[in-house]
């Protein structure tokens, strides 16, 4: 057990029993395309095996002929010392390239296969609904398409190729033997798995113990990771002396653990070293006792035979102690390839679903209405989230959501981008329930400008372009020009060319905002749902971003989510928001003249922060 914390090296196994077998054979449905290359591996495998038992024969009949025993030599095979060497060279020389094919067709055959996993993989991914990303955590999703998926890979490449060639080597090894002398075999055969049984449950304490490691080392890892992702509150809290420390320690239990491991590791390498070097002594003794035996005795063996005895013997020896590792591998693989099933098995959203026959592609004037709608998040069924939201907005109009933070506005305008299920109530577009509406479809006559904007790692031109892939170049300057984006854009050296993001340049969030609306504009939705960003811009900036979002809003229906007093002035419509329902509903003017509202408090309280 080391310390280098490998991925998978730790990858939690499952049970063999037959069911967990047969869930795990279905991952094989995506060798079926590569069967060809498979069967010729198999049968490589095959022959690259033969020609392997074939040499310690061989090798007894060199030693036979240098000790002139001729007479159980087969005729067809040359007599002289210089004629079995060279045929045991041409053996060689022969399973080198037996071997070599076997590597060939397995690594295409298993490049291939997991390719096509990993994209059937990801193509689930991200066609799963909302809700299955919140109940996971993004490094479980991604060790999935990283770690399980190269451990399945080793199974297809090499695990399952040894597998087939320890179980070969085993049954022909028995047969050779067996055929040499079965007095002597029954005498190996009774003293081996005794040994190899030791061996077994003694590896298999250790490995408890190379798991805790593991454990601790990950443990360990999580500190770095937090605090490589939370670089900025480490540096703000000083509290970097801390972190070291909290790492340090992590790491001295790792040692400890690794220590007593390697206690019990040391003692493992020493038993097998006398276990199977004492297996093969005493093979070695009876045997060398038959071949005293005069040529009479039925017990007498040749000197040679007794040397591809002890080879044979070796090669059992290795195949049984392979096979258990192989077990081990096994049941690790299936794991993994039940975790990536399980995946697989989950339910997608409709989306990108082929248009029947006969119908048109969906146009929306953005007529919107909510009707009762009430909503529960599907990881936190307890809160009532949305108790009873209804309202209308006629196409074109522009309403906007106020109200204390937590009351629901994002959950809101969510739901109508039909992200989650509601729990009651329905939501309706031009009159149609979007229960019933397509999803891609609906989805491409929304647009969003969210708080926060995700950039791509790419150019600023392709996170534009992401709005409408296909869109010219004149159609991402003009959409960035109307989003008060181009001037920025143009002062960089490279244009729409400049790299953002990790390898790029940081955009501040005024020259972010601006990117995403100059997306949303490229769109041209027939719906906007705008959520302002809370923090606070500068007033140069505020003004620039301010005049985009008026010029994408124009001739649309939207929704904005208002943290700003100058955008709700200019709406139809103000829908107050508190505790999942709405409170209030009027223009600006109404809402303010109404004592003690809600939204005149809310209105107050900015006048006085601001
Ligand atoms: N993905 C989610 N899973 C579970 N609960 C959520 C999720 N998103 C929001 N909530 C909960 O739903 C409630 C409403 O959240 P929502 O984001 O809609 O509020 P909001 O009015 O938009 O607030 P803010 O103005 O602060 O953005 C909150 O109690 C929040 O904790």
């Amino acid at each position: 057990m080391n310390t280098s914390g490998q991925a998978g090296a730790d990858a939690p196994k499952v049970k063999l029993t037959k069911e967990n077998f047969k869930q795990g054979l279905r991952i094989f449905r995506f060798v079926l395309p590569y069967k060809a290359p498979f069967i010729a591996g198999l049968l490589l495998l095959l022959l690259s095996s033969i020609s392997t038992m074939i040499m310690p024969k061989m090798l007894g009949y060199l030693v036979n002929i240098a000790n002139h025993q001729t007479a159980k030599l087969p005729l067809f095979l040359p007599h002289t010392i210089t004629g079995i060497a060279a045929l045991l060279f041409g053996v060689v020389l022969v399973q080198g390239l037996f071997s070599f094919g076997r590597i060939f067709f397995f690594s295409r055959v298993s490049e291939f296969t997991v390719r096509d996993i990993r994209r059937t993989l990801y193509q689930k991914l991200v066609t799963l609904p909302i809700p299955f990303f919140e109940q996971r955590r993004v490094g479980e999703i991604t060790s999935r398409l990283t770690s399980d998926v190269a451990n399945i890979q080793d199974t297809f490449s090499l695990t399952l190729a040894e597998f087939m060639r320890q179980i070969l080597t085993l049954l022909a090894g028995v047969a050779f033997i067996m055929w040499e002398s079965w007095r002597l075999s029954l005498f190996m055969l009774a003293t081996f798995p005794p040994l190899v049984l030791l061996a077994f449950l003694f590896g298999r304490s250790i490995r408890k113990f190379s798991k805790q490691t593991q454990d601790e080392l990950a443990k360990t890892n999580v500190v770095v990771e937090e605090t490589m992702q939370g670089i900025n509150s480490v540096k703000a809290f000083t509290s970097e002396q801390h972190e070291v420390e909290r790492y340090g320690a992590g790491l001295n239990r790792t040692v400890q653990f690794a220590l007593k491991s390697s206690i019990y590791r040391g003692a493992f390498v020493s038993f097998i070293i006398v276990a199977i070097f004492g297996g093969i002594f005493l093979v070695l003794w009876r045997g060398a006792t038959y071949v005293e035996l005069p040529l009479s005795d039925p017990r007498h063996l040749d000197m040679g035979d007794l040397v591809s005895f002890i080879l044979y013997t070796m090669f059992i020896g290795a195949s049984v102690g392979g096979l258990g590792e192989m077990y081990g591998k096994i049941q690790s693989s299936l794991g993994a390839s039940e975790r990536i099933l399980e995946i697989l098995d989950e339910t997608s959203e409709p989306v990108h679903q082929p248009r029947p026959a006969g119908v048109a592609p969906l146009q929306i004037g953005g007529d919107i209405r909510y009707d009762n709608v009430q909503f529960r998040y599907p990881t936190r069924p307890d809160l009532a989230v949305l108790k009873d939201i209804s309202f209308h907005i006629k196409a074109g109009e522009k309403v906007a959501l106020v109200g204390p933070s937590g009351a629901g506005k994002s959950t809101i305008v969510q739901l109508l981008m039909h992200l989650y299920p509601l729990s009651g109530g329905s939501i309706s577009v031009d009159g149609r329930n979007i229960d019933e509406l397509d999803l891609t479809e609906l989805r491409q006559h929304i647009g969003i400008v969210p708080q926060e904007t995700m950039l791509f790692g790419g150019t600023i031109g392709e996170n534009i372009l992401y709005g409408r892939p296909g869109a010219s170049e004149a159609d991402i300057i003009d959409a960035a020009r109307r989003a008060n984006a181009w001037q920025f854009i143009q002062s960089f050296p490279e244009g729409l060319d400049t790299l953002v993001g990790e390898r790029g340049i940081k955009l501040s969030g005024g020259q972010r905002q601006r990117i995403a609306i100059a997306r949303a504009i490229l769109k041209n939705p027939a719906i906007l749902l705008l959520d302002e960003a809370t923090s606070a811009l500068d007033s140069e900036s505020e003004k620039l971003v301010q005049q985009a979002m008026d010029e994408l809003m124009q001739n649309r229906t939207s929704i904005i989510i208002a943290h700003r007093l100058s955008t709700i002035r200019k709406v139809d419509k103000i829908l107050v928001i508190d505790g999942g329902r709405i409170v209030e509903q009027g223009s600006h003017e109404e809402l303010n003249n109404a004592e003690n509202g809600l939204y005149a408090n809310l209105l107050k309280l900015q006048f006085e922060l601001t």
